[in-house]
């Protein structure tokens, strides 16, 4: 039986701006985001109103609701971020841009990030993998990696696709993108030290440092001394229309420039880092790993690099990490924005209203995933068991990750080098995990180290 279509989705809005956005950071902090979000389903059902970071907001789970949120055209629902997701990343950033803006400047993002290019960076990235292992990790009995792991993806992502390379500059701004990230999440009140403003304030000097790097690789190119591929800025600024002006605003650089540093660090050094610490629990796990990867490195000679066939043979290894991203999605939920008044499973989403999905909510579903609770790669051997968009750690629809690829790839180098180079312990096997909004081990995963007799 159908509802009155002018009904609202059980739930309460709670106070004005906060409403439960305090509730549900301090759940995702002690890593009971999960369970936050299950009590509501328990609760109201699967469609639930509450309010999240200063909006009303629709609670949507399952592959249904997946399905419905990632191939929207968007005049139902649309990509509108959050006010403080906005007002950090900026308001001409992909996740806000849509229809033509959208496929204009992801389309410039995609020819930077497409396999046939990124088959040209595996050598380069190779080496400062290497050198990273060599610099950071070897001589140390025991290493933090969390931290580490987060330096080494923004070093690949600065180096690889913005050709800046290592000084105060880059580490000025990795400490900067810790502030931003947390600002994303958070209640948008603007009063000095609150977590917005911190945020806000750690955007506003990101911004003047790439935009000090815009105006330099301009003048590059005005000289004709850069090349539309050296960078993803300079590619930016070379795309032209037919009378060639530039298609690609100078806010627009900016904003994509910075979310592309963003997405393409804090999420992989998550990944990676959660990907350790499973090894290191499940060592059925690592010794398939282990194989593949000696496999791989005793056809090779000392210090010859990696190849993109090399990557392609690391199946095993993929798999482990995508039951890595099942477990533990580096991102939790994303957002999107009624367009105009509809109906959904009887509901009514009034027009402006946010839309809020979780990936755990299907990824932790026993009934897709049996024994959802353990780590078990072998289960992506036949992807196709999963129903549709049940599986989502990079979205979907015309919205998917653009960064796959990428991530794939430094994910693949860098544990190569860590199970051919390295053995490890964990100092603490069940460390927490808190998602401040991204997760990450409580303690920034303390590991023993020792390198291996060939090293
Ligand atoms: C493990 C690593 C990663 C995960 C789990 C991940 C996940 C995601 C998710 C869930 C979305 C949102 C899709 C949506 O709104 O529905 C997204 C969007 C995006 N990601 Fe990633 N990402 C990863 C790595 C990267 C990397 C390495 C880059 C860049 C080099 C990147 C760039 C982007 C961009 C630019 C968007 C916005 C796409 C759009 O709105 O069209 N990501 N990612």
């Amino acid at each position: 039986r159908r509802r009155s279509p002018k009904k609202l989705p059980p739930g309460s809005l709670g106070i004005p701006i906060v409403g439960q956005s305090l509730s549900f950071l301090r759940a995702l902090q002690a890593n009971t985001g999960e369970q936050w979000l299950e009590e509501r389903v328990r609760k109201y059902g699967p469609i639930s109103k509450l309010n999240l970071f200063g909006a009303s907001t629709v609670f949507l789970t399952g592959p249904t609701a997946n399905k419905f949120l990632f191939t929207n055209d968007g005049t139902v629902i649309a990509n509108q971020q959050p006010k403080p997701i906005k007002m950090i990343l900026g308001d001409r950033n992909l996740t806000e841009l849509r229809g033509e803006d959208h496929k204009r400047v992801r389309g410039a993002i995609v020819s930077f990030l497409k396999p046939e290019v990124l088959k040209k960076n595996v050598v380069k990235m190779d080496g400062m993998v290497r050198q990273h292992f060599e610099t950071q990790w070897k001589g140390r009995q025991e290493v933090k990696v969390y931290p580490l792991i987060r330096a080494l993806t923004f070093d690949l992502i600065c180096s690889s696709l913005f050709g800046l390379e290592q000084g105060v500059q880059r580490e000025r701004l990795l400490d900067d993108f810790h502030l931003f990230t947390q600002g994303m999440w958070s209640v948008p009140v603007n009063l000095p030290f609150t977590r917005f403003n911190t945020g806000l304030r750690a955007s506003r000097r990101i911004r003047q440092l790439v935009g000090d790097l815009m105006v330099e690789r301009r003048a590059a190119l005005e000289r004709g001394q850069a090349s539309p591929d050296a960078d993803l800025i300079t590619c930016f600024l070379s795309v032209h229309g037919e009378d060639h002006a530039e298609m690609i605003t100078e806010k627009e650089i900016l904003d994509n420039a910075i979310v592309v540093m963003f997405a393409g660090h804090e999420t992989s050094s998550s990944l990676i880092t959660f990907l350790i610490q499973f090894l290191a629990n499940y060592p059925v796990a690592y010794d398939s790993v282990l194989h593949e990867h000696e496999e791989i490195a005793k056809n090779k000679a000392p210090g010859e690099p990696l190849t993109w066939e090399d990557l392609g043979r690391m199946k095993y290894t993929w798999r482990a990490a995508m039951e890595t991203l099942r477990m533990i999605p580096p991102v939790f939920g994303t957002f999107r924005t009624a367009q105009k008044d509809f109906e959904y499973e009887g509901y009514l989403i009034p027009k402006g209203w946010q839309v809020f999905r979780a990936a755990s909510t299907t990824h932790m579903d026993d009934e897709i995933f049996p024994e959802s609770r353990k780590f078990d790669p072998e289960r992506f051997e036949n992807q196709g068991s999963f129903p549709p968009y049940s599986f989502v750690p990079f979205g979907g629809g015309l919205r998917v990750c653009p960064g796959y690829e990428y991530a794939k790839i430094e994910t693949l180098i860098t544990i190569h080098y860590l199970v051919t180079e390295f053995t490890w312990k964990l100092c603490c096997t069940d460390e927490a995990v808190t998602y401040d909004p991204i997760p990450m081990p409580s303690q920034g995963l303390l590991i023993q180290l020792e390198p291996k007799a060939t090293t």
